[in-house]
């Protein structure tokens, strides 16, 4: 490793309960200080960054989990911050719930638990009272009904999967579905080729995508208008996909029989017919030590070597890391910008070993191996240099 990088402890803090198993990662060469106003990295959960801001030593933020919208992504690009998550790390965890709360609903159980509750202090006639009020709480079978699962990414292809096996038929909507869930997805998995065809023939229907522009109440009047009447909707992905007040109507009519969802709020809670969960999607033990190692593992790599796996904003780039002296820069994606950081470098008389540049839209990364032993005098001068090329957003030599 380079006398750069050894030269500064790195500082780790944390903004959410991270395991510890995933903090465990970070041993020589880093603290965790969830004091400091300037960390090198932030590890975080559902913490709502908006607001925050950013020191100038931050150059990553690892969401120990799936969704991102708690982060600012494009202030983070701008300034150069590099942001992870840690894709499938908790799928698991929330196909399980998805299924153990669909068929819970279906049951009627959530409702006859806190009813039987009731009867404590009834005393003998509590068994006599059980068989007489049970009728209250006839269900249904999931069982050949069909299940409709709108975003088919690491939790959306587990749930259709598992559904199948459950006996039901699934009909499932994502226009961007990735090579690798095609290779694992059941083929008795049904293609919607539009969202209204899954609409207008699912009996309960999960939802699985992202909080995006493109996303946000794609549940509202109208598409409530296609479904099926007594549909049951499950929201383990974010309540912004809903639109709150079309769903009170809707669970006011009976269009919605039940809306179970991981994200209450003052609005849901005043609504009937709703399982308000209390965003236990991803809290297993298993699931937040999946997410925290993996959160870890991607941020210490990137610290310590420039290697970007499973960025959200920034390209993903690896070169295999020898211990040479490595230039790292973020930089627009505009033409040139390699040969100006390569013609920086051999201003120095260094030579280049390998390097690999990358561009996600308008943004752009380098990594740059130098062949020579490079005496570390010149290292600032040269990071310097880089910096000053129009364009360079961050750059480091580690
Ligand atoms: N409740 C929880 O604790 C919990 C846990 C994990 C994830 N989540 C939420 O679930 C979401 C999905 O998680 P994931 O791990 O499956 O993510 P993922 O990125 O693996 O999958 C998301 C899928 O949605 C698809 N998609 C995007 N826009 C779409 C659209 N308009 N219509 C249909 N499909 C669309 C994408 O192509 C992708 O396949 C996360 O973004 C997060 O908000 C919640
Ligand atoms: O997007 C996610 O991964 C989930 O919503 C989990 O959130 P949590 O880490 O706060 O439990």
């Amino acid at each position: 490793m380079s006398t750069l990088t050894l030269e500064k402890v790195k500082t780790i803090k944390t903004l959410n309960n991270i395991a510890e198993s995933g903090l465990n990662v970070f041993q020589d060469g880093f603290a965790i200080d969830n004091d400091s106003d300037n960390p090198d990295a932030i590890l975080v959960r559902s913490f709502n960054m908006h607001a925050i801001e950013f020191g100038n030593d931050l150059k990553a933020i690892a969401r120990a989990g799936a969704g991102v919208n708690n982060i600012p992504l494009d202030k983070c690009t701008e300034q150069g911050i590099v942001v992870f998550n840690t894709p499938g790390a908790n799928a698991n965890a929330v196909k399980e719930m998805v299924l153990a709360s669909m068929l819970a609903a279906s049951r009627n159980l959530f409702d006859g638990v806190a009813w039987t509750k009731t009867l404590e202090v009834e005393g003998e006639q509590i068994p006599k009272l059980v068989e007489a009020g049970k009728k209250q709480f006839v269900g249904k079978e999931i069982k050949g009904k069909t299940l409709g699962v709108v975003g088919l990414g690491a939790i959306g292809a587990l749930v259709a999967n598992s559904a199948l096996d459950l006996g039901m038929d699934v009909i499932a909507f994502d226009p961007f579905i990735s090579v690798d869930v095609a290779w694992n997805l059941s083929r008795n998995v049904q293609r919607a080729m539009k969202i209204e065809q899954l609409f207008a023939n699912a009996d309960y229907i999960t939802v699985h995508v992202p909080l995006t522009a493109d996303t946000k109440a794609m549940f509202n009047q109208e598409t409530f208008g296609i479904m099926k009447q007594d549909v049951y909707i499950l929201n383990f992905s974010r309540g912004e996909l809903v639109n709150e007040a079309d769903m009170e109507l809707a669970l006011e009519s009976g269009k919605v029989g039940k809306y179970i969802t991981d994200f209450p709020n003052e609005a849901v809670l005043k609504m009937k017919n709703t399982i308000p969960v209390p965003h236990l999607g991803a809290s297993t033990a298993e699931s937040e030590e999946n997410c925290a190692i993996m959160a870890a593992r991607q941020v210490k790599e990137f610290l310590e070597t420039g290697n970007i796996k499973n960025s959200v904003n920034f390209p993903n780039a690896s070169l295999p890391y020898v211990g040479k002296q490595r230039v790292a820069a973020f930089h627009k994606n505009v033409p040139n910008m390699v040969g100006q950081i390569t013609s920086a470098i051999s201003s120095y008389d260094l030579n280049i070993a390998d390097m690999v540049n990358r561009s996600r839209g308008d943004y752009a990364y380098t990594m740059i191996d130098i062949d020579n032993e490079v005496n570390s005098d010149i290292l600032p001068s040269l990071e310097n240099k880089i910096k000053q090329i129009a364009g360079i957003v961050t750059a480091r030599i580690i």
